[in-house]
């Protein structure tokens, strides 16, 4: 047998159907489903009489649009277009007969956050969603990724998707981090290497010592921001820490069937002499705690590095940096450390989970948070924000004065309530600096939930390591 990797070994394995041009009907695993990019597909199925052909496989949760105030059972709190996309899958979730976690429920949170957490998504499997950050369950060493409402209606109706395979791309990090970089910083370092055009084309598996010694939490940080690279996926080889993680989750397998699930997924990594389209390496000490200055993900640098001068770039990228430090209303030159904030978010699918929580109160531990600081904890799910609580957790946010908030997605997007107002500066550990992307002409700085901490605290962009 040909050598092979972990991407085309899960590939293979899922193949029901290929065409002469390499088009492939690929099974799917799972199907995560949320408000937003969902109800046109369920219309869809409506309107042609058709049913989910795997319920027992499709999972729905609201997650975009839901306020995290801890009043928002009262649905005046969200603007009509958000009612009625929630309103929508309550709807559907039910007709369809699909496994549904609505707002009332505890277990109800972001997407990405419920699936692994409810041992829905495991090693081997396809796993799908209406969402470009489904890239996160590669964790898993799933094979996952975002489709758009028309393939998910596909989904929906088949269980399967039309696919053309990617090419394989192996990220290696070396080594180990030094103290105070987190997963957050290698995937933004990573994307600093490649750019955000990087991945196009390509599955990436990370792999190294330095992503060996990540806990689940930690890969899923890694492989969620697969996407801001261009990557079509991220994955990661299962090992004993993902068997640990699964094994007990409700979704999980149980006894013999268990055992005969983590046989096959012992079987899940790339052959040694499997053959690689692109290599990346990158050493494990070199990383730095990092911040985003511009819009795009790929504007990251080490928190001791200044706001770059836009002419020591190369073509296009010239004209769009000079673009972005506007934006940002920073000055080439300045010190990424001076510069303010008034705001920061701790929460979305990049870094809701309960370690970025522990790791965010860990800096924030009998401190308070800047005057006049906005600063909002949004656990990535309901059980998230239940176990913050009984660790005690909840506690050191609120005396820090951070607001502790219900779980969804919030200001990662802000299709909800929670947003930046003009010209706000915000330390945020989501995934995307885009323009407007926390609120009309708001700017963001990607950072990791203890950057964030520091800079609550400090009331500007802070190196971590020193309140450690
Ligand atoms: C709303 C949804 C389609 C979108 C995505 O696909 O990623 C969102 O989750 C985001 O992070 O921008
Ligand atoms: S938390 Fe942010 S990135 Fe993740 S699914 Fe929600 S909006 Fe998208």
């Amino acid at each position: 047998m040909s050598p092979k990797t972990l991407y085309d070994k899960i590939w293979d394995a899922h193949v029901a159907d290929e065409s002469a041009d390499g088009t492939c009907l690929l099974y799917i695993d799972r199907h995560l489903v949320h408000e937003v990019t969902s109800p046109q597909a369920f219309e869809g199925l409506r309107m042609t009489g058709r049913s989910v052909r795997a319920p027992d496989k499709t999972i729905a949760v609201p997650d975009h649009n839901v306020p995290t105030t801890l009043d928002r059972a009262n649905a005046e709190t969200m603007t009509e277009d958000s009612r009625i996309q929630v309103e929508a899958l309550d709807t559907n979730a039910k007709e369809f007969g699909i496994h549904y976690y609505p707002v009332s429920d505890v277990r109800q949170g972001i997407v990405h956050i419920v699936g692994p957490e409810q041992g829905w998504t495991l090693p081997g499997m396809t796993v799908v969603c209406g969402d470009s950050h489904t890239a996160t369950h590669g964790a898993f060493g799933a094979l996952a990724h975002g489709i758009g409402t028309s393939e998910v209606e596909h989904v929906l109706a088949t269980q399967t998707l039309i696919q053309k395979k990617s090419k394989n791309m192996k990220v290696e990090i070396t080594g180990h981090l030094r103290p105070g970089v987190t997963a957050k910083d290698i995937t933004m370092s990573v994307i600093g290497e490649t750019g955000t055009a990087g991945g196009t084309g390509y599955v990436i598996e990370y792999c190294g010592t330095a992503i060996e010694d990540l806990s689940m939490e930690g890969r899923m940080t890694v492989c969620n921001m697969a996407i801001e690279g261009g990557a079509r996926a991220g994955l990661i080889a299962p090992d004993a820490k993902t068997y640990a993680y699964c094994k007990g989750r409700p979704q999980a397998p149980t006894g013999a069937e268990w055992d005969k699930a983590q046989a096959y997924w012992e079987t899940l990594y790339s052959d040694d002499d499997a053959a690689w389209d692109l290599v990346v390496t990158l050493k494990g000490e070199d990383i730095a705690p990092s911040v985003t200055w511009g819009t795009s993900p790929e504007d990251v640098l080490p928190i001791d590095a200044v706001v770059p001068d836009p002419a020591s770039f190369k073509g296009g990228k010239v004209d769009a940096a000079a673009r972005s430090i506007e934006y940002m209303g920073l000055t080439a030159g300045q010190k990424l450390t001076d510069i303010e904030i008034d705001t920061v978010f701790i929460g979305s699918c990049t870094n809701g989970r309960i370690e970025d929580l522990r790791a965010a109160a860990a800096i924030l531990k009998g401190k308070k948070v800047k005057d006049g600081m906005r600063a909002m904890v949004v656990p990535g799910s309901g059980l998230v924000r239940a176990q913050a609580e009984e660790e005690g957790l909840a506690q050191i946010f609120k005396d820090a004065g951070f607001e502790w908030r219900m779980a969804g997605c919030s200001m990662c997007l802000a299709m909800n309530p929670d947003q930046l107002a003009e010209g706000e500066r915000c330390a945020s550990t989501s995934n995307r600096n885009f323009e407007g992307r926390q609120g009309y002409k708001g700017r963001t700085h990607l950072v990791s939930p203890g950057m964030a901490a520091a800079a609550a605290i400090t009331g500007h962009l802070t190196d971590v390591r020193e309140l450690m």
